[in-house]
């Protein structure tokens, strides 16, 4: 039933709506004359009681009240903080065939909208519950004193205390109950701040983020704890200030395709072992598939601490370009172990993107771009004569929009491979092999 109108582009302040579809943050989206509404937690054919919230972009974003006709897809979200507090999962209460179709469809959706409608997509990689190794966790000093500890809850700066998570890896869920009492006795922790927590070969590696300065009693406790949790270094920085290392006890380490390599405090990680496999045995795949010739140099642009150039080194030479200068630091280091196949260069692939002469040195790149894409990367490689591009994306959107740029210019995307690493969200990462 369509809500009656009130005013015209009003709507009444709750009203029966029918879920259409799922928008691109994973809520359930109802068409209505006066423009789409947003409910979180709801599905695909519910019927739902809905009270309007308020404005979100071209619609209203609302709160279901009442379930009226449920899908029959609709299944018991197995964690407790589940949308009642905690926002970092969308998806939890969808049974797993619909939940994969659904994620599939906007890697399939992504290369319609770029003009590769014909694309082979395979099925879809899924990690497991229990297996991502990273966590970015805010914290939130309360009142009275308590710390909050946990991801940010849905449409909020607020912080959901959490006790338990069925996404991160058990090593890393056990120590949100001692660091929170850490950081409780920590007056570096003044309102609010941020926990990094990577688990890397060598144990958990903690990245703290506070507002406070830490003096040498608070660098012992960091100490201490590090000691108890078998976490060999933790990591300081007075807000987005420089990061310097607070408590080491020991090396850290972390295995890439049998090359180990010491990442930096905070570094990004694939989020799960799964995950970053499918990746690259995708990534590899697609290179089976071209034919490269035997001496061709492989680019591997954004390669962050070399999760990519190590397995591609067994295919060609690598250069690695990278613009974060610690991950490439770690970069280098792993690559001078690995016999010189693997070369790190410092670069801003934004500001300074590899030109045509570049490329054209190059018989494949790979490129594996933040969220916003690489539009002016891609840019440039429309414009060489790459015969090769492998784009690993983790925004559909963006890759939608590098894909229309690469097609225009003359190349196909030859298969696709659809990774759901943030099992249970909206991300999805996808790695879509592209040729002249
Ligand atoms: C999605 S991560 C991929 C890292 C790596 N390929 C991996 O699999 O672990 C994106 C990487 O791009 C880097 N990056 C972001 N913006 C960049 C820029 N403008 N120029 C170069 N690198 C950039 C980040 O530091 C990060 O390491």
């Amino acid at each position: 039933m369509a809500p009656h109108r009130t005013q015209p582009g009003a709507m009444q302040p709750e009203a029966e709506v029918t879920i259409a579809r799922l928008g691109s943050a994973g809520d359930g989206v109802a068409e209505t004359p006066e423009g789409p509404v947003f409910l979180a937690g709801t599905l695909p054919g519910e019927r739902v009681l809905a009270r309007m919230a308020g404005r979100r972009g071209e619609g209203q974003a609302a709160e279901p009240l009442e379930i009226r006709a449920a899908s029959p897809d609709r299944v018991a979200p197995p964690c407790p903080h589940f949308l009642v507090e905690c926002g970092a999962c969308a998806l939890q209460h969808w049974a797993m065939p619909a939940y994969a179709a659904w994620k599939r469809a906007r890697l399939v959706d992504a290369l319609e909208r770029a003009g590769q409608p014909a694309t082979p997509v395979a099925e879809m990689v899924i990690a497991a519950p229990n297996t991502r190794r990273r966590a970015d966790l805010a914290l939130k000093r309360l009142q009275g004193g308590a710390m909050a500890l946990g991801f940010h809850q849905r449409g909020s700066a607020a912080v959901a205390d959490l006790a338990t998570c069925h996404v991160l890896d058990p090593v890393l869920v056990a120590l949100f109950r001692p660091l929170r009492e850490l950081l409780r006795r920590m007056p570096a922790l003044k309102r609010e701040g941020s926990a990094v927590l990577n688990l890397l070969d060598s144990g958990p590696d903690l990245l703290l983020r506070t507002d406070g300065p830490l003096d040498a009693p608070q660098r012992a406790m960091l100490a201490a704890f590090g000691t108890a949790h078998g976490i060999p270094r933790i990591a300081w920085a007075l807000k987005d200030g420089p990061v310097e290392n607070a408590a080491q006890a020991g090396p850290v380490r972390l295995d890439l395709s049998g090359v180990s390599v010491a990442p930096p405090p905070g570094a990004f990680l694939q989020a799960a072992p799964e995950g970053e496999a499918a990746i690259i045995a995708a990534v590899l795949a697609g290179l089976s598939a071209q034919k490269l010739p035997v001496r061709a140099r492989i680019a591997d642009l954004y390669a962050g601490i070399g999760t990519l150039s190590f397995p591609l080194s067994a295919r060609g030479r690598v250069a690695a370009y990278e613009g974060d200068a610690a991950a490439v630091a770690a970069l280098d280091a792993g690559a001078r172990k690995a016999g010189g196949r693997v070369e790190a260069i410092r670069r801003d692939l934004a500001y300074r993107p590899l030109l045509p002469a570049e490329l054209n040195a190059f018989g494949a790149v790979v490129l594996d771009p933040p969220y916003a894409g690489a539009a002016e990367q891609v840019a440039q490689i429309t414009r060489s004569k790459v015969p090769v591009v492998i784009y690993v994306s983790c925004n559909p959107v963006a890759l939608a929009r590098d894909a229309a740029a690469l097609v225009k210019a003359g190349f196909k995307a030859v298969s696709a491979v659809p990774v759901d690493q943030f099992r249970w969200s909206p991300h999805l990462e996808s790695v879509v092999s592209f040729r002249r």
